[in-house]
């Protein structure tokens, strides 16, 4: 309706303002009668078209100008400016006729058409500042007219007029108001495509971030590729040497990187598309954006504008008709909601934006996810890949070890081959060699049986030989031993007493008695001759001669080594199976321990005896003959028995105990003597044997006589029993060997022994008397053999007859003052010498009895 009644032509063109209050023009309404025209009042002042003038057109003090807006519109009030259209001042004259300040424009800047967001909003702020300000005056206005009209009764058309009033600035404040919410809109709309630019922009630099980690993960992947292709090439020339099962692994493994290189390549190709897709999508959905919100942004601005300036014009023309400003605001809120349309679209693209970006998102967290498993497989493959090249240089190694140890074995084999080779000739030989050698070693084993049988065969003829020697020699033979005189002798023995014959082979003993004739008259030289006795005859120089005949006689220059030889026959007779019985007799120091034991450097018969005994028999086992020996040592003394190799032996025992201990018992089958708890002790060797006879020195007792100071007051007997056997001859053997050591034969006048010693001299004499007819017994053939005079004899029982074989040594002290002594053993020995008791060659009677 306002339209209507304000022509177009009237009209004025909105005028720029300023960003000052200067720039607002005054607003005149006039109202005359029923038609009401606005008229516009411009503020002119000179040179200056701003509030200035329009405050002089209003009469208004021209410090008015300064004052803010309320105050000037409040002094305006108290003094308002009427135009008087000539129908008189005041409203009742010409009706009510409405002075007004109204911006002349709305806030016109120009807006660059690139502009960005900061242009933008001081844009906006600054619209918005200037409609606020609008706002206010108009409210100042609004305050001021119904001021005036509550303080002056108006007439009704006024009154219409200003309800018509009112009802305009009730429409323009409305319209402020409605473009205040447009611009908050639009502020919105700005801030949401700021915002929305923005997230953009962040998403591009995400994506292009991502985009360059791709490239740097896929260029990294290359590389790993050239790498892989790298150390596939290397394991490629390895494997040439790697064993078909290796090769098969490799080959797998080659296939397997093939398969993972064309995944990756299908993948890079797929993710270059991706990423060269995304890339077109986010520039052109940056584009796009960027086209659409500057389209928009210049659009609204473009809008803006128009609208501001349609806001202008229709402030200008709702000044001259608010009907038009009604339809301006009509089509304005089209507008808007044109606007609110665009912006809902450009939400909803927003958000498909925003989804094609979630999208992208999660496609590029897939394709991350995938690409993790894909380096994940990689470093599977790898770490295959490694321990494939570790197993594989392991095996090279092993390979490498084992070829040459096999090249050492190859070769250690042609030298084997090699050696076989020369063995197997060498053995061919060899056979050749041991079947002649075998053949020979059968002739020679023939041989050797028949010599052995030969050497049995003489063995036998030998002891057949042998015994009928000792029978001719006859089984009781007498040797005589001078022994040399000792250092202290010498000086007092200077003749000779004791010469052997010569040319009587060794047989012949010439005695001469000693140059003191007192003592030498003590001889009985007329005595007839018995037994080996040969001559006595008269004394030549003076001196008495006897002339003996013995088996053999040794002078003092002979050695136990001698003397040995000339019984080793005997001795031998004992490994034949004889019982052999050898004496040494004589007086006190005369030789017989010597003779029989000897010392250290000259041992003596029995150690000699018993060395030649296991001597022969070692050689004996040879041909089959198995041989036992034991051994005893005993002493007679005093007519009693004592064991020397027992332990408890010694000077406490008690002739009473020892008598009721050892008896002689005679074995009734074999017919052989032994003493009952005699220790009898195997021996093997002649070692053996010898620690006995040490045993038995240590026992054995002596007694100082005034004839020798080691004087042997018993008789020893030692006894070694031999026992052999040959199996192949069925052929036993059981000798014994008796080397008896005599006690000293001295006679009692001449030993001077009284007391303990006169009973030893008598039972030694005793024994040995007894010894004597025993021999002479055997010798005239007696019925009777009285070997129970004494233990001596009765233990020999078994030694002294029959097959057995008995010798005897004399041994004779070569001093003058044994010489009596000496001559009664050369005697004595001399009727044994002619005794024959194995076999009675003699039937001459022999007696030892003293004539
Ligand atoms: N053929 C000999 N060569 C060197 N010395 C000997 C010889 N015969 C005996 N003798 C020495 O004469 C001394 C007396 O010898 P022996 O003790 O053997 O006499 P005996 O007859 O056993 O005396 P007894 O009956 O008192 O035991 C000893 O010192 C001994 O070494």
């Amino acid at each position: 309706m306002i339209r209507d009644r304000v022509p177009a032509s009237r009209l004025r063109p909105p005028t720029p303002i300023n960003t000052s209050l200067e720039g607002v023009g005054s607003l005149l309404l006039t109202r005359t009668g029923a038609a009401s025209t606005v008229v516009e009042r411009e503020n002119k002042a000179p040179g200056n078209s701003d509030g200035e003038g329009g405050c002089k057109a209003a009469g208004s003090a021209p410090a008015a100008s300064k004052e803010p807006v309320g105050q000037t519109v409040e002094s305006r009030s108290e003094t308002p400016v009427t135009e008087d259209t000539g129908k008189g001042a005041g409203p009742a004259a010409s009706g009510l006729q409405l002075t007004s300040q109204f911006p002349a424009s709305l806030p016109h800047t120009s807006l660059p058409s690139e502009s960005g967001p900061s242009q933008l909003s001081t844009f906006i702020e600054e619209t918005r500042r200037r409609m606020e300000e609008q706002e206010r005056r108009l409210q100042a206005m609004i305050r001021l007219h119904q001021k005036q009209l509550s303080s002056s009764a108006a007439p009704a058309g006024y009154n219409r007029g200003q309800g018509a009033a009112a009802a305009e600035m009730e429409a323009l404040h409305t319209m402020i108001s409605s473009q205040k919410h447009l611009i908050d809109s639009l502020q919105l709309e700005k801030a949401q495509v700021v915002n929305a630019l923005q997230t953009e922009r962040l998403a591009k630099q995400m994506i292009e971030r991502e985009v360059m980690e791709l490239k740097n993960a896929l260029q990294e992947t290359e590389r790993r590729m050239r790498q892989l292709a790298k150390e596939l090439e290397e394991a490629r020339s390895q494997q040439q040497h790697l064993s078909e099962k290796e090769l098969g692994k490799l080959r797998a493994l080659e296939r397997d990187c093939a398969e993972l290189e064309e995944a990756l390549a299908a993948e890079k190709r797929q993710r270059l598309r991706i990423v060269e897709e995304k890339d077109a999508e986010i520039a052109r959905v940056r584009l796009q954006l960027e086209e659409e919100s500057a389209e928009k942004i210049r659009q609204s601005i473009h809008k803006e504008r128009v609208h501001a300036d349609e806001v202008r014009q229709e402030c200008e023309r709702l000044r001259l008709h608010l009907a038009e400003k009604e339809s301006e605001a009509n089509a304005f809120r089209d507008r808007v909601r044109l606007l609110e349309t665009q912006m809902r679209e450009n939400l909803e693209r927003q958000s498909e934006h925003e989804q094609k970006c979630r999208q992208l998102d999660s496609d590029l967290l897939c394709l991350r996810n995938e690409l993790r498993s894909a380096e994940e497989a990689k470093q599977a493959i790898e770490q295959a890949l490694e321990r494939c090249r570790q197993d594989n240089a392991a095996l090279k190694a092993a390979c490498q070890s084992l070829e040459t140890a096999l090249q050492t074995i190859r070769a250690e084999k042609l030298s084997m081959e090699a050696m076989l080779g020369s063995h197997e000739q060498r053995f061919e030989q060899n056979d050749n060699e041991i079947m002649e050698l075998r053949a020979k070693l059968a002739d020679r084993e023939q041989m050797v049986r028949e010599l052995e049988e030969q050497a049995r065969e003489d063995e036998k003829v030998r002891r057949e030989l042998h015994n009928m020697v000792q029978e001719l020699k006859g089984n009781i033979r007498v040797f005589c031993r001078i022994r040399p005189l000792l250092s202290e002798e010498r000086q007092c023995n200077p003749d000779v007493l004791f010469q052997p014959v010569a040319r009587s082979s060794g047989r012949g003993l010439e005695v001469y008695a000693p140059c003191d004739q007192k003592r030498g008259s003590c001889f009985r030289t007329d005595r007839p001759s018995s037994g080996g006795e040969v001559a006595s005859t008269a004394a030549t120089h003076d001196r008495p001669r006897w002339v003996f005949q013995f088996d053999r006689v040794f002078d003092a220059s002979s050695t136990q080594v001698q003397v040995f030889e000339e019984i080793s026959q005997l001795v031998q007779s004992a490994l034949d199976g004889y019982k052999v019985c050898i004496f040494a007799y004589g007086q006190t120091g005369s030789g017989k321990t010597f003779t029989m034991i000897g010392d250290r450097q000259n041992p003596g018969m029995i150690p000699l005896s018993v060395r030649q005994v296991f001597a022969h028999a070692a050689r004996l086992s040879e041909q089959g003959f198995t041989f036992s020996f034991e051994a005893c040592f005993l002493e007679i003394y005093n007519e009693h028995i004592r064991d020397l190799l027992a332990k408890d032996n010694g000077s406490a025992s008690t002739e009473t105990s020892e008598t009721n201990k050892y008896t002689i018992k005679v074995d009734r089958a074999t017919g052989s003597t032994y003493v009952s708890d005699l220790q009898m002790v195997q021996v093997r060797n002649a070692d053996d044997v010898e620690r006995l006879l040490t045993i038995s020195a240590r026992n054995r007792m002596t007694a100082s006589t005034n004839m020798n100071e080691r004087s042997s007051r018993s008789h020893s007997v030692f006894r070694l029993y031999i026992r052999g056997e040959n199996r192949e001859m069925q052929q036993k053997i059981h000798g014994l060997l008796n080397l008896i050591d005599l006690a000293g034969s001295e006679r009692l006048a001449r030993s001077g022994s009284e007391g303990e010693r006169l009973r030893e001299t008598q039972h030694i004499n005793k024994s040995l008397s007894a010894l004597g007819d025993v021999i002479a017994a055997l010798a005239n053939k007696d019925k009777h053999v009285p070997f129970r005079n004494s233990k001596l004899t009765f233990l020999l029982q078994d030694s002294l007859g029959g097959d057995s074989k008995t010798l005897m040594f004399v041994n004779i002290s070569p001093t003058a003052e044994s010489f009596p002594e000496s001559l009664c053993s050369l005697r004595f020995a001399a009727k044994v010498n002619a005794c024959d008791i194995g076999t009675a060659r003699r039937s001459q009677r022999v007696s030892f009895q003293e004539p």
